[in-house]
């Protein structure tokens, strides 16, 4: 079996990106962000308090004929930018871009934090990391690509995000269409539930490669990249009146001004991810007429994180054992 679904940005930062999936019997409609980077699939739902929504799709279960609720179960899960939810937990049917999953957990939230309810345009998330870092318990879960793998082609999803364009997200299969010249594997280190890969370096413009381990995951969930303080003083240094900005929280640049490009190596082959300058401007920092940089510090969170200011320069191919080990596939677009 294969599945296709186009996912788009939310907003006019490219902040998050949503696809529609359906959930029970008859169909119920829901526009989730796809995330790499955890392994809980979650829904706004009819045990949401009402003061706790803002206009999202809610699950309710009754109203699905498919519908079971696993008993005992339970699941609290919190985000890198201290978010948060849980709730309970039913088995239902859910479907993605044609692909179906009898029996998937579905983790209907009957609390989420301040930052979810304010996201009118998410009403939930898709975790795509492995399925050892799933929340529930006592018994825990299989992610929605873990679920249906069995029934898929090749064990592998893809996912293709733009700059404020629709993208893809395709389960089974590699669009041969999608990329340009060929793509690079690199090994995947998935002990810590991500897509964990290490990085040999990166180039800021036309300079020289920097050579760099740098470790990290690959996580659509993440808005920014998010880099060693080395890798983001040399790209800044190189951007006239950048600033270090606390009350913006982080680096921004002038607006107007055209930044460089950022590169950053892949595999053992010496392939390279390019990042153009024009997408490390996510836009209005909020503070004076300056602009927030894609490239920010990944500081005191304990892992550099590639999210879709990187994820966006590139195809991605998330293959979780075609030849055995799982490894992340890249190419640029
Ligand atoms: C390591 C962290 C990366 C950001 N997260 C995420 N995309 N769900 C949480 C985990
Ligand atoms: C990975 C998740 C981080 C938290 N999010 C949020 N606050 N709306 C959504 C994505």
């Amino acid at each position: 079996a294969k599945g296709s679904v186009v996912t788009t940005p939310i907003n006019s930062e490219d902040e998050a990106y949503d696809a529609p999936v359906s959930i029970g019997t008859p169909a119920q409609p829901f526009n989730l962000d796809f995330d790499t980077g955890s392994s809980d699939l979650w829904v706004f739902s009819s045990l949401t308090p009402s003061n706790e929504r803002n206009g999202q799709n809610i699950y309710t279960a009754s109203r699905s004929s498919t519908a079971k609720q696993l008993s005992g179960e339970s699941w609290k899960i919190s985000y890198g930018d201290g978010s948060s939810s849980s709730g309970l937990v039913y088995s239902d049917v859910v479907t993605i871009g044609g692909l179906t999953a009898a029996g998937q957990a579905v983790e209907a939230a009957s609390r989420v934090s301040q930052s979810f309810t304010s996201e009118s345009a998410t009403d939930g998330l898709v975790g795509l990391a492995f399925s050892s870092i799933n929340t529930v318990s006592p018994d825990q879960q299989t992610t929605f690509f873990d679920t249906v793998k069995p029934s898929l082609a090749s064990p592998v999803f893809t996912a293709d995000l733009k700059h404020q364009a629709p993208g893809t997200y395709n389960f089974g299969f590699i669009d041969k269409s999608a990329f340009t010249g060929s793509i690079t594997y690199t090994p995947v280190d998935n002990s810590q539930g991500f897509w964990g890969f290490t990085s040999t370096g990166f180039q800021v413009g036309n300079n020289d490669f920097q050579q760099e381990s740098i470790t990290g995951i690959a996580d659509t969930g993440t808005t920014l990249l998010l880099l060693p303080d080395d890798v983001v003083n040399a790209y800044y240094s190189s951007v006239n009146n950048a600033q270090n900005d606390q009350s913006a929280g982080g680096f921004t640049v002038p607006c107007d001004t055209s930044l460089p490009d950022f590169s950053f190596g892949v595999g053992n082959n010496g392939a390279m991810i390019t990042i153009p300058g024009s997408l490390m401007n996510l836009g209005p920092s909020g503070s004076g007429n300056s602009c927030f940089g894609g490239l920010q510090s990944s500081g005191t969170i304990g892992t550099n994180i590639f999210g879709d200011v990187a994820l966006k320069a590139a195809f991605v191919v998330f293959d979780s054992g075609s030849q055995g080990q799982p490894q992340l596939g890249w190419a640029s677009k």
